[in-house]
């Protein structure tokens, strides 16, 4: 099956030489002694009294029509010096003319050797011209013809070139005294020169030959194969199909030289003939860089020994074994007409939108680097390819192609259409809403669940033009995706003030219910943010999101909660994780949420919390948890903060009213976790109430297990190791770390009681 980039390649195939049937450019000019007979050297630019000399001197040019030679002032009128009056000379001359014919013979699409005969100066002044003509060959090999306009004050003079159907208009008055301006057009070619209206236009006439008995050499006319681009293209762009196409060029070219005017040789012709095929089909196209980069694994090659020992520095004795990562990558936009386009990096689909297929396989690499094997990976690689690209796209896959570039290139795009809607007065009906529109149903048919993160600049931006479909699709793509951030929720909750409460609630539940178990700290954010967004008796149509949330925290027994609901059915399974900690803050923001939208499951979690003292320990998360909600003015007077509070009251009281004494004698708490025979003496010695000192004369291994069960059961003994004779000998020495710590323990929680009774914070 032939692909669509193929095809497209197979058009280009025929169109290999550059050059267009006119070229033109200008050149630094390094002054030339110019003599004429009977005036004497010229000096540029032209004096107004040399330029009355040179006329004087000169003689009113003919006008040839076939074989006979006329004077017709109505058809010509200007001042001509026959060639052999006139002598150029100095240093520089002869490479300057040799470059210039160098640079009209490639503009030309011409090779091999090119002269330049002087055929004649003209000197035109005000009021003169040329009609439109053809110019007779005027010896054998004649092609061409090269016009060099000297510097001089003028004005008019334009010289304008046709050839079958297209037209050049050239204005050849150097900008710059120090710069000469110059044109050559095929033999063939009609051209005329308009009037000059002030001053005067000195120009050199050259026959450009090519010797040889070949037959001139013709403009390259690439109409036929434009005409069948443009209907190729027309055609996939009605059609399904890549999205662009890309395809590669024959020469290197650097940011600085990439530029449709300066590409050399085929790359030149394809460029043209694109260049007239793409705008009639409605297709946009670009020169880009294009680079490639690839890494992967590699092997020394098989002389690793022997090169090793004389090129120790050398890379090549590696090989790659595998290409893991491969990313081609478009940048450095240029349009036709030489500005540069407003596109960031965007990537190629290199299995479809390759032009020909495989054109970027194989390919030399300009920079390739080896890494040796380390302890736990083996040898890589790294390596990239550097080159350009003419890429296109029919004008109405714009936005799909954009979208390529992920939210980075995207994003920015549609910033910039909502804020040009907004500025015009955010009217629903107006092109510029239908574009941005446009663009973000692009971008979202590209967003996946995860890996692009950027969800909430894109609900900001929907929520900006009032997509209401559009947001209903994001949440529907981040509750597939698993990839909430906490940074997402703000935008999320005020994104979901545009949908209806009871939509809201069927996306919030779904992303809860998949992403709880990752992300409880953005669900619970999320879902704070949507109730806050929310009037009061709205709220209650979260009720499902709320409930997801409530799942995503443990009961008693430590398995994800299982809520008796009929529709429980209807949403995927809550995936928590038991490993994942449940912090203070997190509970807070959950139990305000719940609060806020259906006080019972605010009730239900306090229930579990209360039930679970390993999931939710009363010290390190309800405490905390606690005086976080009394801070939060909305919630400090809640019933649940309450229940919650008094808890932890009892909790701390229970524990000020145990009896507080440092020890009277020797006698420690002796409970240890481990039975074996040295545990069990090592228990005896702490729990007698006379012996302060313990000493372990044994091998490592037994020493280190008892300085660890020492160190785990938070024993009041201080260890150490003597290391005098062998084995060693641990000793321990009893101290009253126990009791330290519990008048710590017992100075907190006065202080923590203090805080929680605190009159100022309940009414
Ligand atoms: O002066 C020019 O630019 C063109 C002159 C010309 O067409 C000719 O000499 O045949
Ligand atoms: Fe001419």
């Amino acid at each position: 099956m032939t692909t669509i980039p193929a095809t497209f390649a197979a058009l280009l195939s025929g169109v290999q030489r550059p050059g267009d049937f006119v070229t033109a450019g200008t050149a630094a000019l390094m002054t030339p002694l110019i003599e004429v007979d009977g005036v004497g050297p010229i000096a540029l630019p032209l004096l107004p009294i040399q330029a009355e000399q040179l006329t004087a001197a000169a003689e009113r040019a003919p006008y040839g029509r076939g074989p006979q030679t006329l004077r017709d002032e109505s058809v010509r009128r200007t001042w001509q010096v026959d060639a052999v009056r006139v002598r150029i000379g100095g240093r520089h001359w002869p490479p300057m003319l040799e470059d210039i014919v160098g640079r009209v013979a490639a503009g030309l699409g011409v090779s091999g050797p090119v002269f330049a005969e002087l055929y004649k100066m003209l000197v035109y002044g005000p009021g003169d011209f040329f009609l439109e003509h053809r110019d007779t060959e005027k010896e054998p090999g004649m092609f061409a013809t090269l016009v060099i306009v000297l510097p001089s004050l003028s004005a008019g003079g334009e010289l304008v070139v046709r050839h079958k159907g297209r037209e050049k208009r050239l204005d050849l008055r150097g900008g710059d005294p120090s710069e000469l301006a110059f044109a050559a057009f095929y033999a063939d070619c009609v051209h005329e020169v308009l009037p000059v209206t002030a001053g005067h236009r000195l120009a050199l006439i050259y026959n450009l030959v090519r010797p040889g008995t070949e037959r001139p050499p013709q403009p390259p006319d690439y109409r036929r194969d434009a005409e069948r681009v443009t209907v190729f293209l027309k055609s996939w762009g009605a059609a399904a199909g890549p999205r662009k196409l890309v395809y590669p060029l024959e020469h290197a070219y650097t940011l600085a030289e990439l530029d449709f005017a300066t590409l050399k040789g085929a790359d030149a012709a394809v460029a043209g003939v694109l260049a007239a095929a793409a705008p009639p089909a409605g297709c946009d196209l670009h020169l880009a860089l294009l680079s490639i980069e690839e890494n992967g694994s590699a092997e020394h090659s098989g002389s690793y020994s022997y090169r090793r020992r004389w090129e120790e520095e050398e890379e090549g004795e590696f090989e790659v074994v595998e290409v893991i990562d491969r990313l081609a990558s478009l940048t450095g936009w240029r349009r036709p007409d030489g500005t540069p386009g407003a596109l960031g990096p965007l990537p190629v689909e290199e299995d479809s939108e390759v032009s020909p297929p495989g054109a970027l396989d194989d390919l030399v690499p300009d920079e390739e680097h080896f890494q040796e094997a380390t302890g736990n990976a083996g040898a890589s690689f790294e390596r990239s390819y550097r080159g350009a690209a003419l890429v296109l796209w029919p004008r109405g896959r714009f936005f799909a192609v954009l979208s390529q570039g992920g939210p980075a290139v995207a994003l920015p795009y549609l910033d910039d259409l909502a804020a040009r809607w907004e500025g015009e007065g955010g009217d629903p009906a107006s092109p510029l809403r239908a574009e941005a529109g446009a663009l973000a149903g692009a971008i979202l048919a590209d967003w996946p669940g995860s890996g692009w993160n950027g969800h909430g600049r894109l609900l900001v931006l929907l929520t900006r033009l009032g997509d209401a479909e559009g947001i209903k699709t994001l949440l529907g793509r981040i509750a597939d995706g698993d990839s909430l951030t906490v940074e997402d929720a703000p935008a999320i909750a005020t994104a979901c003030g545009l949908l209806e409460p009871e939509r809201a609630d069927a996306r919030i539940a779904a992303i809860v219910a998949g992403a709880s178990g990752r992300a409880r700290e953005a669900c619970c954010a999320l879902l704070l943010g949507v109730a806050r967004a929310f009037t009061p008796a709205a709220r209650g149509a979260l009720a499902g999101a709320a409930e997801r949330l409530l799942d995503a925290f443990p009961e008693a027994n430590g398995r994800p909660a299982a809520p008796p609901d009929a529709r429980r059915d209807a949403w995927p399974v809550v995936r928590w994780e038991r490993s994942l900690p449940v912090t203070p803050h997190l509970v807070a923001d959950a139990l305000a949420a719940l609060e806020l939208i259906a006080p019972p499951l605010a009730e239900r979690l306090a229930g579990r919390m209360l039930a679970a003292p390993k999931d939710y320990g009363l010290d390190a998360v309800v405490k905390p948890a606690v005086f976080d909600l009394m801070d939060r003015p909305e919630a400090r007077n809640l019933a649940v903060v309450e229940r919650l509070r008094n808890a932890v009251v009892d909790h701390l009281l229970a524990r000020i009213v145990e009896p507080l004494e440092p020890p009277k004698d020797w006698r420690r708490a002796s409970g240890l976790p481990c039975h074996c025979p040295q545990c069990r003496e090592l228990a005896a010695f702490l729990a007698d109430p006379s012996r302060e000192r313990w000493a372990l004369k044994a091998a490592e291994q037994a020493r280190s297990h008892a300085e660890t069960v020492i160190l785990n059961a938070q024993a009041d003994l201080d260890v150490a190791t003597e290391r005098r004779g062998r084995p060693y000998t641990l000793i321990g020495t009893k101290n009253q770390a126990g009791y330290d710590r519990r008048v710590e323990q017992r100075r907190q929680d006065v202080t923590d009681l203090e805080r929680l009774r605190s009159p100022s914070v309940f009414r």
